[in-house]
């Protein structure tokens, strides 16, 4: 999954990962990280998800990171948003309305990107790159983040060889690898194939939805 193909899902619109609502998930068990309502928040991957937009309402100042401008600025014209576009270093930063969204690759993050970070939420993120880039995606990040840091991370874990990603499958044995060290809690996972019927016409026979709470 290199860049050139998320740049040609966004320009030509194939982005059924983008939801027209807030995740129910994030709703539920958001407030099981018990972090300050002023504390920032870090989406990686952020597209021009409605989450952001719930986690702004909750108090956060919110930062996230996204290769596709244009997915940033639909984000920021479909809200209303005042943002101003400024360039740093590797990346183009829209800054405004308690947003910080920088435009360019996650691996291209340094320390200070992520400085005063104590939580995450990661949907459609860890899932959306394939096994040899994840690794390096949670290493990188578990690098930059400083200590004490919670994480709601919502993964899909179906056999791998009845669909091609993404979304990947991402076991929960691959998590608890990814992130040993850690506390992890599986805090809901239940059957959700059913709601993706295209999953199911292309063959898939299982799909698993896990939501987790880890904390460093
Ligand atoms: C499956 S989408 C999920 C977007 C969002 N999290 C959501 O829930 O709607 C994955 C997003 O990651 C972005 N992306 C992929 N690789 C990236 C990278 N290396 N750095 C930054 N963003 C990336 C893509 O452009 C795409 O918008």
């Amino acid at each position: 999954m290199d860049a050139a193909f998320w740049h040609e899902r966004w320009q030509r619109g194939e982005i059924g990962f983008h939801k027209a609502s807030t995740n129910p998930l994030l709703q539920r068990w958001w407030p099981r990280l018990g972090v300050d309502a002023e504390a920032p928040v870090w989406v990686p991957l952020c597209g021009k998800s409605l989450d952001l937009i719930w986690l702004r309402s909750q108090g956060h100042p919110v930062r996230g990171v996204e290769l596709a401008r244009s997915a940033l600025e639909s984000f920021s014209d479909e809200h209303g948003l005042d943002v101003q576009w400024q360039t740093e270093g590797e990346f183009e930063v829209a800054e405004g309305a308690g947003f910080t969204l920088y435009c360019g690759d996650v691996f291209a993050l340094r320390p200070e990107h992520l400085q005063g970070i104590g939580a995450i939420y990661d949907r459609a993120a860890l899932i959306a790159l394939p096994p040899e880039m994840r690794a390096r995606y949670v290493a990188h990040q578990r690098a930059l983040l400083p200590a004490g840091w919670r994480l709601l991370l919502v993964t899909l874990d179906y056999p791998q060889e009845q669909r091609p990603g993404p979304p990947f499958s991402v076991s929960d044995a691959e998590v608890r690898q990814l992130y040993a060290g850690c506390s992890i809690e599986v805090l809901e996972e239940k059957d959700v194939l059913a709601d993706h019927k295209v999953f199911a016409s292309q063959g898939m026979r299982s799909l698993t939805e896990r939501v987790y709470l880890i904390a460093d």
